[in-house]
């Protein structure tokens, strides 16, 4: 059982497009974090990603290194997101996936990371910098915590390796959009059709497309293309702007746009 997978396909049957939201654990400050997840959930989000920020993330862009270097100025501790994590999941049934370099798994233990993360309500792990060719003693110690392991395709990534990739994909599969890193830009989804084909023809397990999306038009451009879509800099840009509740209206309007392209095609 995957609840990240169900609640896409649940989202698809019905007939609309899947709505991931990224927010940085502790930014601005944990109860902030807070409300502005549950007001995500409230507003349309599928799925929360919730970062556990690091000292060195080499795939954010500015936004979400600013953010993450605000939580860990306040004081932030991987322990402290977990604990989010099951305030989260005891409040909402939205699904939690969290998102975090393999650093911050390798020094807490993966296996005791993995029970805290399952204990705390988590339904999966987002790694980024983790290689396909290491992840197979981490998949293992997951799928034993019923945690999904997202992995990650990208537009340079070969056919047979997209093939790898799909078939031993937990959860949903994020297609980055391009090769750079995190944060709001302009992009031709379009140009990841033959990817998302390749996807499709190895797996049926949902495909997200997360990097550049600023706005409900972006998102519904991406969203053309796949299941679901991921934003992250746009909701972080939002929450700093204004609050928890400048997030519940950009999740808004964002689920709406989709909604919207869903019944004219
Ligand atoms: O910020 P963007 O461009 O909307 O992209 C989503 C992204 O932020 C989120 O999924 C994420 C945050 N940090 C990451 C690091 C690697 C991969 C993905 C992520």
């Amino acid at each position: 059982m995957s609840k990240l997978r169900d609640k896409l396909t649940a989202r698809l049957a019905a007939g609309g497009k899947g709505l991931i939201v990224y927010l940085a654990a502790g930014y601005p400050d944990l109860a902030a974090t807070r409300r502005a997840a549950l007001a995500a959930a409230e507003a349309g989000a599928d799925i929360i990603e919730i970062g556990i920020p690091f000292s060195d993330p080499i795939a954010d862009g500015p936004v979400i290194q600013q953010a993450a270097t605000v939580a860990l100025q306040g004081g932030l501790k991987p322990a402290d997101a977990l604990g989010l994590v099951a305030d989260l999941t005891a409040a909402s049934p939205v699904p939690v996936a969290l998102m975090l370099y393999i650093n911050t798994i390798l020094q807490y233990g993966p296996a005791r990371f993995a029970a805290a993360a399952a204990a705390a309500g988590a339904a999966g792990l987002i790694v980024p910098d983790l290689p396909l060719e290491e992840a197979a003693p981490l998949q293992d110690t997951c799928r034993s915590h019923g945690l999904d392991l997202i992995q990650f395709i990208a537009p340079t990534s070969p056919p047979d390796r997209i093939a790898r990739i799909s078939s031993q994909a937990g959860g949903f599969l994020y297609c980055v959009s391009t090769t750079g890193v995190t944060g709001v830009q302009t992009v031709d989804y379009s140009r990841l059709a033959p990817l998302i084909a390749d996807a499709r023809r190895a797996s049926g397990i949902p495909i997200a497309i997360g990097f550049g999306i600023g706005s409900p038009e972006a998102a519904v451009a991406a969203a053309a293309h796949a299941d679901a879509v991921i934003v992250g800099s746009a909701v972080i840009e939002r929450l700093t702007a204004g609050g928890p509740e400048g997030v519940r209206s950009l999740v808004a309007s964002i689920r709406q746009a989709l909604d919207e392209a869903g019944e004219r095609s």
